[in-house]
């Protein structure tokens, strides 16, 4: 076993069978390895936490019972591909803008025999034109400030669907000056935070749910949650 004890111990205190371990260890080394950069982090074990355990911790506290989940701005497949190996029952939506990274994902879903992951290389605001109140569920991590995270995955979520953000301890910061006022128009409400540590930091995954229909308007065109943001500017 290439993974150090708390990675080991992880794996065994959550009860993942041996063929997923096995999926989320190769999984890792095809991330860092990959030839164009998918992750600074080169070493096995750093990535195996900072990507595997970040990716899945929040989610062993959560019954997801929804078929449909979409990862916005997925990159090299955090947290998309360690949750399909972990729910092979749901289908994941993987979208990223960058042609190179998408052909990663490819080449990792094949690799890993994942019938449930689908990969579309698009900017979320135009997938969304496309993709509107399809989804069970919703994730974004690393991605962006709170309130333009939930512009991208708002609307693609279905009445009472869910949304979940991956964020750090600046959340609490960000909530109050950003993230209230997107929720508000974008018709979303708290209804959660998971709190769980990495061996170095704090953790927070925030859950919210969709109460009623996003107004039309959003997401607005490609590039304006990002130059407009819907919590104001800083
Ligand atoms: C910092 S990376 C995070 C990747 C991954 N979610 C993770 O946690 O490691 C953000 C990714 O989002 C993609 N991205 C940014 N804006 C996007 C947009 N509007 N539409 C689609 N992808 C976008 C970037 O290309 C990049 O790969």
């Amino acid at each position: 076993m290439i993974l150090n004890k708390n990675n080991v111990n992880f794996l065994q205190s959550y009860d993942i069978p041996k063929e997923k371990q096995e999926k989320l260890i190769e999984y890792t080394k095809m991330l860092i390895e990959y030839k164009s950069n998918l992750t600074s982090i080169k070493d096995i074990n750093k990535a195996f936490e900072y990507h595997i355990i970040d990716s899945l911790t929040p989610f062993l506290k959560i019954t997801l019972n929804g078929k449909r989940f979409v990862d916005v701005g997925t990159g090299g497949g955090v947290p998309g591909i360690p949750l399909a190996i972990c729910y092979p029952d749901i289908n994941f939506f993987l979208v990223e803008s960058i042609k190179k990274k998408t052909n990663a994902l490819k080449i990792f879903k094949d690799v890993l025999n994942l019938d449930n992951v689908f990969i579309f290389n698009s900017r979320i605001e135009e997938f969304a034109n496309n993709h509107k109140d399809e989804f069970d569920y919703g994730t974004c991590r690393a991605l962006a400030r709170a309130d333009v995270a939930l512009e991208y995955t708002v609307p693609l979520i279905k009445k009472f669907g869910k949304v979940f953000l991956y964020k750090g301890p600046a959340f609490k910061e960000e909530e109050k000056l950003f993230a209230d006022k997107a929720s508000q128009i974008l018709k979303v409400i708290q209804k959660k935070i998971i709190e769980y540590s990495l061996s170095d930091k704090k953790r927070f995954l925030i859950e919210y749910e969709k109460y009623d229909e996003t107004p039309n308007k959003y997401p607005r065109k490609t590039g304006i949650p990002l130059k407009r943001p819907l919590g104001g500017k800083i």
